[in-house]
């Protein structure tokens, strides 16, 4: 296999829906059946929360702090280069950050093929069909047409959270989805269950699918919101700010992040009651914590208001530490309400 073309896959969608659920199922799916996968993760936090509990066998490549489609575009590149040189991976899986421009990192990864035998097969957004209801409801904004601009790249969409809406809405946002992207593959599924098989079937050929569609949306690209893809010059603002266990981003000028490390461990009642107050405009936020009442690891996720936790005992040694993404939220307010929780 060494000297073939590897395969990269890309997993987009926006924040919470459902893409790191479908990766772990792709890497249970790649250890049955023998594929020797490797896996470039991004993220817009500092700290890569679900990459601390994926097997060390996996290579793994972390971009952190930062959106493949546009800071750290260069780096997608690079990284590719080595997991292939270095790896000699079969297939290589790509999760993007939720808030990021499918068609840039299509960009990046084709610029990547001129130094390494790679090839870019699908392309799979992941749609949460409550979130997505809901902003076709209100019907514009930024996000949607984020949301909007993922589903167009895809040529295999899931349509995942199905669980959360009623029959009636499947048929609209299925009906919405063939409107924006009628070429691609649409499963339908609830906690991304799927048969990872389906997602390297060969599908409408992207090239050429790609290339319409880039044609289609290149004058949003060109004013992008989200986006303003002068690379030259950095757009993402890090700053360590004056609590001092945190650090506070800004991406595409209206998508705010804040890292939090814990150095200590809080109370799992008034945790919880945390995440159930948090603003509105805090949409994804997910972390490990350490519970005092139960002495014990937890991985816990917020995605669009719903909250999961889940019992870890991880193999090394991990942070605790809390991601949040949202707009326009008050960062002091919630480092102050974090470092209560810790009192
Ligand atoms: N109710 C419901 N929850 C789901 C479903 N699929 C995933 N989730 C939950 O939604 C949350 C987010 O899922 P992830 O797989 O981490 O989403 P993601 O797209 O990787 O998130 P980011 O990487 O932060 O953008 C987790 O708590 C999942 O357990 C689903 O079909 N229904």
């Amino acid at each position: 296999m060494n000297d073939s073309i590897i395969p990269v896959y890309v997993l987009t969608g926006f924040l919470g829906s459902g893409k790191t659920t479908i990766l772990n199922r792709i890497l249970d799916h790649a250890k049955t059946k023998g594929i020797k996968p490797a896996i470039l993760l991004n993220e817009v936090g500092d700290v890569n929360i679900e990459g601390q509990l994926i097997e060390a066998d996996i290579p793994m490549s972390e971009l952190l702090g930062g959106c493949i489609c546009c800071t750290s575009r260069g780096d997608l590149g690079l990284e590719l280069v080595e997991l292939a040189r270095e790896h000699k991976p079969e297939v290589i899986w790509i999760e993007s950050t939720g808030v990021a421009q499918p068609l840039e990192i299509m960009d990046g990864i084709t610029e990547a093929s001129l130094y390494a035998k790679l090839e870019l097969k699908n392309v799979v957004t992941v749609v949460d069909s409550r979130h997505l209801l809901d902003r076709m409801r209100i019907g514009s904004g930024k996000t949607f047409k984020l949301m909007k601009e993922q589903i167009r790249a895809a040529n295999i969409l899931v349509l995942n959270k199905v669980d959360l809406v009623q029959t009636e809405d499947l048929t609209e946002l299925q009906e919405a989805l063939a409107s924006w992207n009628s070429a691609a593959k649409v499963i339908v599924t609830t906690r991304g269950e799927l048969d990872p098989a389906v997602l390297y079937a060969e599908t409408q050929p992207l090239h050429a699918h790609m290339h319409r569609h880039a044609q289609e949306s290149a004058p949003i690209h060109v004013h992008d919101e989200h986006c303003n893809h002068d690379h030259k010059d950095d757009h993402v603002h890090h700053h360590h700010d004056h609590h001092q266990h945190s650090i506070v981003s800004e991406f595409h000028d209206h998508v705010n992040v804040v890292t939090y490390y814990f150095q200590s461990a809080i109370d799992s009642v008034a945790f919880e009651n945390f995440l159930k107050q948090l603003p509105e405009s805090i949409y994804r936020a997910k972390g490990i914590v350490t519970f005092r009442d139960t002495a014990s690891l937890f991985l816990f996720q917020y995605a669009y208001k719903e909250v999961d936790f889940l019992r870890i005992t991880p193999q090394k040694s991990v942070n605790n530490v809390a991601v949040f993404i949202g707009e326009g939220f008050s960062q002091s307010e919630l480092l102050e309400r974090l470092e209560k929780l810790e009192s």
